[in-house]
């Protein structure tokens, strides 16, 4: 059983809350979407509103990532969207978060400096242990209570994630109530259930179709993205230079697991039939046995789509996880919205991920079950199993 906000007392209370802002960011650093800042309103305004003292952790990108950077930004567009009062703080745990911490006013909140500033928080910890590392050591006296809101990183143990609740009374927020309630007993779904992997995670994705296969969770799995050229790839398509370098950066080890997948379940999982690819700034169609293509494969294209939208339309539950293109750009975004709008002749539809989310956004997509926050959590959660972070709360 998780407690959540119903049983915290917050008045008056230091409350470190552990959300995911992990957003899109510009070429210029700017955020280029808020719409995870905007899930974690609820949670946050609540809790100010009920005259906690509100420490707000969060990471962004990964280091070495283009979007590896401050939250600072992201405390500005927080200030916006809430109605407590923000601030910032540049440094996450230590002596000088902790005064910042003691000097927070009751219904103010504070954003605290990106947690993966820290090498700890780019590692993976028991719970035990990672209530021993500097980062949850160093705020743990400064804090009364814990709250993990974070349902999108859920499926992490990062200290921040599972660190906390050995150490302090834990709490579920009202994203990660939503989340679980919506998505934790996919098994009970209507069938047949149809994933549809694609974006660039390509490990966590091949993880995913693996177990789902395995366990017999996934009727069918729909190849697109990064990921339907990784399996065109591991299926013996030269998809050509640029995309094949895309694809081996992308999957490393894990494309033996897809050609292992493919050798195993070849006829549940379906590949694309056509690639978009890039050539002169414009968008052109290529049938997978014209490959290879010089050109890059940016989305997959009108044939793949009506296959895939004809499994759709006898599904009882659709997952999707990751656009289907680069639909940052209009002329790859097509695959990603006719494909998500086909998917909504499914039953039951679900629909995961953070760029997916910007996607469903920028492209006007609505009308689904439920749209999670998570991609890999959702993912997680979706192949029926436990999520560390919640594990931790337990
Ligand atoms: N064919 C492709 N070539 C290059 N990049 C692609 C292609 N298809 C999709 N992408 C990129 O994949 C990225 C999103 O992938 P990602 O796996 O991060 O999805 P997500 O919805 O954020 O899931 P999660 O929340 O698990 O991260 C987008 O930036 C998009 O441009
Ligand atoms: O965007 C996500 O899926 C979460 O924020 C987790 O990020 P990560 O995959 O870098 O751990």
């Amino acid at each position: 059983m998780v407690r959540t906000l119903d049983d915290l007392d917050a008045a008056g209370a230091a409350v470190g809350v552990r959300v995911d802002i992990n957003s899109p960011i510009d070429d210029d650093g700017a955020l280029a979407d808020d719409t995870r800042l905007q899930a974690h309103v609820d949670t946050l305004d609540e809790l100010a509103a009920r005259d906690a003292r509100v420490v707000v952790l969060a990471h962004q990108g990964r280091p070495g990532s283009d979007d590896f950077t401050t939250l600072a930004a992201h405390a500005d567009r927080l200030d916006d969207l809430l109605d407590a009062p923000v601030s910032y703080h540049d440094t996450t745990f230590g002596q000088d978060a902790r005064d910042a911490i003691t000097d927070l006013a009751h219904g103010h909140v504070l954003v605290l400096e990106n947690t993966r500033f820290y090498s700890e928080e780019v590692m993976s910890f028991d719970p035990e242990v990672a209530a021993e590392t500097h980062l949850v050591t160093g705020l743990v006296p400064a804090l009364d209570a814990y709250v993990n809101d974070a349902f999108a990183a859920a499926h992490r143990s990062q200290p921040s994630l599972v660190g906390f609740p050995a150490a302090l009374p834990g709490y579920a927020g009202r994203v990660m109530e939503r989340e679980l309630d919506a998505l934790g007993d996919i098994g009970s779904t209507p069938t047949p259930r149809v994933y549809v992997l694609g974006g660039a995670k390509v490990d966590d994705s091949i993880d995913v179709a693996a177990s789902v296969l395995d366990s017999g969770l996934a009727d069918r799995v729909l190849t697109t993205g990064v990921v339907g050229n990784t399996f065109l790839h591991a299926s013996g398509v030269d998809l050509g230079p640029a995309s094949t370098e895309v694809v081996k950066d992308r999957a490393g080890e894990a494309l033996t697991r897809a050609e292992e997948l493919l050798d195993t379940y070849g006829d549940r999982i379906a590949l694309p039939v056509d690639v978009a690819v890039e050539r002169d700034d414009e968008r052109i169609e290529v049938a997978v046995e014209d490959l290879p293509s010089d050109d890059p494969a940016m989305d997959i294209g009108s044939e793949t789509v009506a296959a895939y939208g004809d499994v759709l339309d006898d599904a009882g539950t659709a997952i999707l996880n990751g656009p289907a293109g680069v639909f940052e750009m209009d002329a790859f975004s097509v695959g990603t919205r006719d494909l998500f709008e086909a998917a909504r002749a499914a039953e039951y539809t679900v629909v995961g991920g953070g760029d997916t989310a910007a996607a469903l956004r920028r492209l006007g997509l609505s009308g689904f079950d439920h749209v999670s926050t998570g991609g890999g959590a959702a993912l997680t959660l979706l192949t029926g199993e436990s999520l560390p972070a919640v594990e931790a709360l337990s």
